[in-house]
């Protein structure tokens, strides 16, 4: 299944000169959702990505990194945008284009030595990932791997990423 058939290309979305990769198209599609995550859960088995636990980020993270975690027989944990989680968390900011966000998780959200693997929808600069990333090491967990569903290719977020295995399902 050709995927990036099913992702519509918004340009100049937010702002002039963006191409977005609009994945709603892809999630309407019963049988493209049916194919993502279960692609996406052969592809992390193949790689040897052995998770206990799967982290995705606010808030189409979280739209792909429920069902890979259902399929894959792990549990799932929330990375949210400040403010959102109600109990002790653990913070980290990063870099945007134009000034910086904040990402948090639950510090007993994971244990130390637990591995985790972190998914997104996309990665464009890999700052969101990078973050996640961060947090996730701030508690010693292990970092597996990172699966996104879009890799934004020209903007070479992977060289931000630590050196561990990514799978992407769809290249631009
Ligand atoms: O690699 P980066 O340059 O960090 O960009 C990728 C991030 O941007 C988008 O999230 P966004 O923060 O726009 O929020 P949303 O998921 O709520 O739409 C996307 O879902 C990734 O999380
Ligand atoms: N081009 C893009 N399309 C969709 N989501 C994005 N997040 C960051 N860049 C994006």
């Amino acid at each position: 299944m050709d995927l990036k058939s099913l992702i519509r290309d918004i340009p100049d979305f937010p702002k002039p000169g963006i191409v977005f990769r609009d994945i709603t198209t892809l999630l309407r599609d019963p049988q493209g959702l049916r194919y993502t995550i279960d692609i996406f859960a052969e592809k992390c088995i193949d790689a040897g990505l052995k998770a206990d636990y799967i982290v995705g980020m606010e808030s189409r993270g979280f739209i792909f990194g429920t069902p890979l975690a259902y399929k894959l027989g792990v549990g799932f944990i929330p990375v949210r945008k400040p403010g959102k989680l109600p109990a002790a968390v653990h913070s980290v900011e990063y870099e945007l284009e134009y000034g910086t966000d904040c990402l948090e998780m639950h510090q007993d959200a994971l244990h130390p030595n637990s591995r985790v693997l972190i998914v997104d929808d996309l990665i464009a600069t890999g700052g969101t990932a990078s973050a996640t990333a961060s947090l996730i090491q701030k508690i010693g967990c292990e970092l597996v791997g990172f699966g996104f569903i879009i890799e934004l290719r020209d903007l070479q977020g992977r060289k931000n990423l630590p050196d561990v295995p990514i799978i992407s399902l769809v290249e631009y």
